[in-house]
Parts: C-alpha cells; structure tokens; sequence
C-alpha cells in the first residue's frame, strides 16, 4: 500500500525502485501512444529508467504498490510571476464589482515590492513554490517585472534563480510611473538587459495597450534576438494587437494570454511549426482568463488548427492568484472545450516545449543541464505526480478536489 513518508534514500546512486500498481500512466511519450493501462516505471536516480505494463516490470531495489491510482507528469508550469510583494485584494474585489482589469495596477505590486527585503521576497517566492509543487508542478518558470529599475530588476532575477527552474527578463511589463516611455524603452533594451542577462534565461515584453506598443515591442525584441537570448511575449490579452503575430515573426518561444485572436493569428501560430525548426507555442492562461473576467482564449480553435498549446497559472498578485495548475486544467477542459487528455498535455508537454525544455541539456539558472521534462519515458527527469484516483479524467469530473497524492522530482519524493 502506498505511504505517505518521503522516501529520503531514493536519490541514492542507481537504487531502481519500481512503481507499480499504476491504473493509468499518462507519458505524453509517442512510443506507447501516451498512456499505458495497469502500468509500472522505474525511477534510477533522477531519471525513469523504464516504463510498461506492470506484468513485464524489470525487478529492482525496492518496489511502492500505488494501488490503482493515476500516474501522470509533473506539471510545467510555463507562466508565473512569483517576485512581489503585497497583494491586491482591493482592486480584485473593485473587478468583481464591474471595474475593468488594466494593467496600471501593476505599479501598485512595483510599490511594495521595491520596498520589500530581500528575505521577505525569497520567502514568498519560496511559499508559493512550494504550494505549486504540493499541487504537482515540478517544473516552474518565473518572472522579473515588478522591479523596473536596473537594480530592482537584478535584484529579482538573482532571488527567482534559487528557486524557478527559468526565470525571464520583463524588464518591460509596464512604464513604471513618472518615467519618460522611450527613455524607459531604452532602458529595458540597454543597460537593463545587459546587468540580468546572466541571471536570466529569456527576453519577455507586455504588448498591450497601456503597456508597450509594436514599436517599443520591436526594439526590445530585436536586441534580444541580437544577443541570441530566447523571446517570449505577453500579448492579445486586453484587446486584439500585434503581439501573436510579433512572437511568430521573431521566433519567440511562446505568446502569451491570447483572448483576443483572429482567425489569421490562430493560422500563424499553427503555421510556426510547419517547417523543421520549433514554433511559437501559444500559452493559455484560464484562471487569468476567470480572474479578470476576460473572454477566454480560443484553445479549442488553436488545437483544432494545428498550434501547439500550453496552460500555465500565470500566478500572481494582479490576475490571476493562483498556483493550482489542476484548477487551470479543470478550466481548460469545462470552459476552453479541451478533452482532459489534451489539458493534461498541454499543462505538461506543452508548458515544457513552451520552455525549451522537452529536450534534454537545457540549462537551469545555476547552469546545470536537466534531462528533459514533461514526458515520463527512459533518460527523462523523474518528475511524476500520483493522483488520488483512477484516471486523469477526475481532474474536471471533480473540479475543485486536492487530487494530487504524492509528488516526484528528478527522483525525489518531494510531497
Ligand atoms: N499582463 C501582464 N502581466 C500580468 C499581470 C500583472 C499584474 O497585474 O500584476 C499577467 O500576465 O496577467
Ligand atoms: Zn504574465
């Protein structure tokens, strides 16, 4: 019967410990078409050793009996902004009384976290880390963006570096107030830049109105793409504008938020991954989506065309205070038109090619390179989240439910 202690030996040297009595594994692998059925894997040292029925387990050093629970991989969870301080709860009940989200309030998180310690900003970051991994992710990027100062933007990319798997420059989130705007432009794609480069693993901008236009966009997209540092963007969230259509024409990894599409951008994010180098994923964002009482991003539309999707959290303080990827998907699947399967995948593989990082030998922010993550199948991370049910389809039949049992990464029970 499974246990609920943390199993402190299993990262010993080359231990395999078999788990079995998997009802459903989830791989996300092409090899056994996703799913195995009355399932088994082996985890030595941080990476799966194999995966199969249980009835053709390899023997190994010890053996954990989950008694027909789900198995699938740890959630990657491509989109936070964990570096604040404070909390918004006034302007969240001001939107659920009919006032609009805009992104000025954005400059209230500035505020506080420009005044917070370094020790009270680690220990929130540290929080809500570990409240995202009791919820089954085990692979977590972050954010700059409520520093928007050369010190204060360093300041937080050191601190999410202890902590985030990827962290992104978002210099550029928005003009922080009393600031000439192509004067901060220049800023963000200069000095800024250059001082958290190091701590950084990729370039971000907030194309919006109210935040920075195609031009601005432009300018800081093309020094990041100069320095050879990977791109992503937030864009189409608060109205249609050019962002989708930026993030393909500069190859960025990912775009973003994604409400506003037209048919044209749903055939270009799809169209990016016609040829034989990567596309630009498009990241859903549901809670985001709820939070703000925004329309939803047309996910089912961008699947149904070709696009590689990801669901992310994108917690933070503004909107969307949440870490729950479950409840993400759960949204995904009752309200964005997603089979479960596809949620599930998209909140896993998705987020992980959202992040470059299905391949193994990406870097994390100390340097070291990482097996790959979102798929459970040989030489992968040992990263897995045992559900307390049968199957992965309870995660939308029952919203709401804390389903996640046990959490495994790179071979570690960690929950
Ligand atoms: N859209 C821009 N940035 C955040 C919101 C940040 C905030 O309101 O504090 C987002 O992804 O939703
Ligand atoms: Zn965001």
């Amino acid at each position: 019967m499974w246990d609920n202690q943390r199993h402190q030996d299993v990262n010993e040297p080359q231990e395999a410990v078999v788990i079995d009595g998997i009802s459903e594994l989830t791989t996300n692998d092409e090899a056994n078409g996703g799913r195995v059925a009355d399932a088994a894997l082996v985890v030595e040292g941080d990476r799966i050793a194999w995966v199969g029925p249980s009835r053709a387990a390899p023997p190994a050093d010890r053996r954990v009996d989950l008694a027909g629970r789900a198995v699938l991989p740890g959630w990657v969870d491509s989109h936070t902004h964990l570096v604040f301080a404070g909390d918004r709860t006034a302007e969240f009940e001001a939107r659920m009384a009919g006032e609009p989200y805009a992104a000025g309030g954005i400059n209230v998180t500035v505020q506080a976290t420009r005044a917070a310690s370094d020790a009270d900003l680690e220990g929130n970051i540290e929080r809500l880390v570990a409240e995202a991994r009791r919820g089954g992710t085990t692979t977590i990027e972050t954010k700059t963006g409520y520093g928007l100062t050369v010190t204060d933007e360093v300041r937080a990319a050191r601190l999410a570096g202890r902590h985030a798997d990827a962290v992104t420059f978002l210099g550029a989130h928005v003009v922080p107030a009393g600031a000439d705007p192509d004067e901060y432009v220049a800023l963000v794609a200069g000095p800024m830049l250059d001082a958290v480069a190091p701590l950084v693993t990729a370039v971000d901008v907030f194309c919006e109105v109210g935040a920075f236009d195609e031009a601005a966009t432009r300018r800081i997209l093309d020094v990041a793409r100069a320095r050879g540092m990977a791109r992503r963007l937030h864009g189409n969230q608060l109205g249609h504008g050019p962002g989708a259509q930026l993030a393909v024409e500069y190859g960025a990894l990912s775009v973003d938020h994604l409400g506003f599409l037209t048919d044209d951008d749903i055939a270009a994010l799809a169209s990016s991954w016609a040829g034989a180098g990567r596309g630009t994923v498009a990241t859903v964002l549901p809670a985001c989506d709820l939070s703000t009482r925004m329309p939803l991003a047309p996910a089912r539309r961008l699947l149904d065309a070709g696009a590689v999707v990801a669901i992310a959290s994108n917690c933070n303080p503004g909107t969307s205070f949440t870490t729950s990827m479950a409840f993400s998907v759960a949204t995904a699947v009752l309200q964005m038109g997603l089979t479960v399967q596809e949620a599930v995948r998209a909140a896993t593989l998705g987020g992980a090619i959202a992040l470059g990082m299905d391949e193994a030998g990406w870097l994390d922010p100390r340097g070291a390179a990482q097996p790959a993550v979102g798929v459970i199948g040989p030489g992968r991370r040992a990263d897995f989240q045992v559900l307390d049910a049968p199957s992965v389809t309870h995660l939308a039949y029952r919203p709401g439910v804390p389903l996640t049992s046990a959490v495994w990464r790179a071979g570690i029970r960690e929950v």
